[in-house]
């Protein structure tokens, strides 16, 4: 099916901490999305606009998703603003629950939870009313490199969440908010041949409850610079923590668009903020 076979698709547009994504329902997998279809619903002015798509795919009816149907009945096929495919978008996984929860189209079990099938395994939601906080993999510092950003050279730790990072804390005297992220950081394409996600971060002030406070902004692979990034978040703390000699934690990770929580444990990291939905329409583009 393209879009306009029936006289267009409907969409819902949604959001986690401003980073924002265009989901589409297609229960059947039979929707011909393409990379340039993606990058035109993306155009912030010819399109939709948004940092990704949500195809919302039943897991059996997807190729990536059919080994996990026995887990999660809902598959989030994820794509960047580019039209390229990722492995994992944390904000994606909160706001696709958003929506399988306000479409009906899915419910919690007894205990509160709700699975959802991605290209990095299965993830599991919980949700406490705007707020909704999923499960990822717990973050795998792998090695040290450096990104290239305003004509600095910035040491980083490489970490794998699902999808690949590159965390780079500010030295001191150099402002987050100075950095021009409008064209993509320099890194290792040896270390990340399919590219990388570059955080760079600062420390923020202390906040009660937290065992860290990160402030951070991030240029996204596929995607430019965003308002958040959930699986970012998850690598910024898992950095935090280990540089307060910690392996496990809770922080506060304040992005441009809000504030996320990361929680590491001994096996997994719990993304939590928030996830609205705030536009429903029909795509009818040719
Ligand atoms: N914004 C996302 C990450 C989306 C995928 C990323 N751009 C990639 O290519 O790995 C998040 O919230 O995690």
């Amino acid at each position: 099916m393209t879009l306009r076979d029936d006289g267009g698709v409907e969409f819902t547009k949604g959001h986690g901490t401003g980073n924002d994504f265009v989901i589409l329902p297609d229960p059947d997998g039979t929707l011909e999305l393409t990379s340039d279809l993606v990058a035109a619903i993306c155009d912030r002015r010819r399109g939709i606009g948004g940092d990704g798509v949500l195809r919302a795919v039943r897991a059996g009816r997807h190729p990536d998703g059919a080994a996990l149907a026995d887990e999660a009945e809902w598959f989030m096929d994820y794509w960047n603003s580019d039209g390229s495919f990722a492995e994992m978008c944390g904000n994606g996984a909160r706001v696709f629950v958003r929506y399988l929860l306000e479409t009906g189209l899915a419910a919690p079990t007894a205990a509160g939870v709700l699975p959802v099938a991605t290209r990095a395994g299965v993830v599991r939601a919980r949700v406490d009313g705007e707020t909704i906080a999923v499960e990822l993999r717990r973050p795998r510092l792998y090695a040290t490199s450096a990104a290239a950003v305003d004509g600095l050279t910035l040491p980083g730790t490489a970490v794998d969440v699902g999808n690949p990072h590159l965390v780079c804390p500010l030295p001191a005297g150099l402002e987050l908010a100075g950095l021009d992220l409008t064209r993509a950081p320099g890194f290792d394409p040896a270390l990340f041949p399919a590219g990388v996600n570059v955080e760079f971060t600062a420390p923020g002030e202390a906040v009660d409850g937290v065992d860290a406070h990160v402030r951070m902004r991030v240029y996204e692979r596929g995607s430019a610079e965003t308002l958040s990034c959930g699986t970012g978040a998850c690598a910024v703390a898992a950095v935090a923590l280990h540089d307060a000699g910690r392996r496990t934690g809770t922080v506060a990770v304040d992005v441009p668009g809000g504030r996320l929580t990361a929680t590491v444990t001994d096996d997994s990291c719990w993304l939590s903020g928030p996830a609205l939905l705030v536009a429903t329409g029909t795509l009818t583009f040719p």
